[in-house]
C-alpha cells in the first residue's frame, strides 16, 4: 500500500525522497485528527485527502523544480503550502511561506508542521497585510481563495516583481481568464492537472494593469 502510495507521488511530483513521503503521511494523520476539531477541509473531501489535496497539492513542484521561494495565500488546512513546506524541507535555501487568515487555522499549520519536523513560516494574518513582511517569492500559489481577477490583484505585487503564480481553478476557468481581460494584461501559461481535484492549474506572470 505504501509503496503503490509513494510510486505515485512521484509520478505526480517528481523526485522526492522516502523521508519526505513519510512526512506527508505523517501530515494526513495529523490533518484528520484536527479535523475532528476544526473544519480543515470540506468533510466530503476527507476519505479521498491524500489524492484531492495532498497530491493536489503536491503536482507543483514538477511545475517549478527549481524554485527555491514560495509564497502560499489562504493555505486553510495547507494545500498546497504546508505540502510544498514538507517537499522541500530538504532542499538547502527553500522556504515556503503560508499566509492564513484564520487563527485556528494558522495554528494547526504551525503545530502540524512542527510535529512533522519542518520550520513553520506561518504568518496569521490576511495577505493585504503582509506585503512587507516576506520579500520577493519566485512562485506564488492559491488555491480555491478568490476568482482570478481578485487572485492577480492580491499578488499583484509580487507579480510585477517577477515572481510566476500557480493557480489551481475548477471547469469554468475560462470564464475567470475573460473576466480577468477587462482589467489586465498578462501572461497565461495553462498546465495539465495531473490529479483532477481541479481542472488546470494556471500560471499567471507580468500583470499590468490596463
Ligand atoms: C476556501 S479556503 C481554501 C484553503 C486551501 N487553500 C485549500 O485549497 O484547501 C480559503 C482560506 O483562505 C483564508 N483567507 C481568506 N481571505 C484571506 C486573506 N485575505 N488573507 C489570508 N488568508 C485568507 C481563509 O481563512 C481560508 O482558510
Amino acid at each position: 500500500m505504501d509503496s503503490a502510495r509513494f510510486s505515485r507521488l512521484l509520478e505526480i511530483s517528481g523526485p522526492v525522497s522516502r523521508e519526505t513521503f513519510d512526512r506527508l503521511v505523517a501530515f494526513e494523520g495529523i490533518f484528520r485528527r484536527w479535523s475532528r476539531r476544526i473544519n480543515l477541509a470540506a468533510p466530503s473531501t476527507l476519505n479521498d485527502l491524500w489524492e484531492r489535496h495532498i497530491l493536489d497539492s503536491a503536482q507543483l513542484l514538477r511545475l517549478a523544480p527549481d524554485a527555491l521561494k514560495w509564497l502560499d495565500v489562504g493555505s486553510g488546512g495547507g494545500f498546497p503550502g504546508a505540502v510544498m513546506a514538507i517537499l522541500l524541507a530538504e532542499k538547502s535555501g527553500a522556504e515556503v511561506h503560508l499566509v492564513e487568515s484564520n487563527r485556528k487555522k494558522a495554528s494547526f499549520l504551525v503545530s502540524a508542521l512542527n510535529e512533522v519536523g519542518v520550520a513553520p513560516r506561518v504568518h496569521a494574518r490576511r495577505i493585504e497585510d503582509t506585503y512587507d513582511a516576506i520579500g520577493t517569492p519566485d512562485i506564488v500559489t492559491a488555491r480555491a481563495l478568490a476568482p482570478l481577477p481578485l487572485l492577480i490583484e492580491l499578488t499583484e505585487p509580487w507579480l510585477t516583481q517577477g515572481a510566476r503564480a500557480l493557480f489551481h481553478k475548477g471547469r469554468d476557468y475560462r470564464r475567470e481568464v475573460e473576466e480577468s481581460g477587462n482589467t489586465w494584461r498578462f501572461d497565461l501559461v495553462e498546465h495539465e492537472d495531473k490529479v483532477d481535484a481541479a481542472a488546470i492549474i494556471l500560471e499567471v506572470s507580468h500583470p499590468l494593469r490596463r
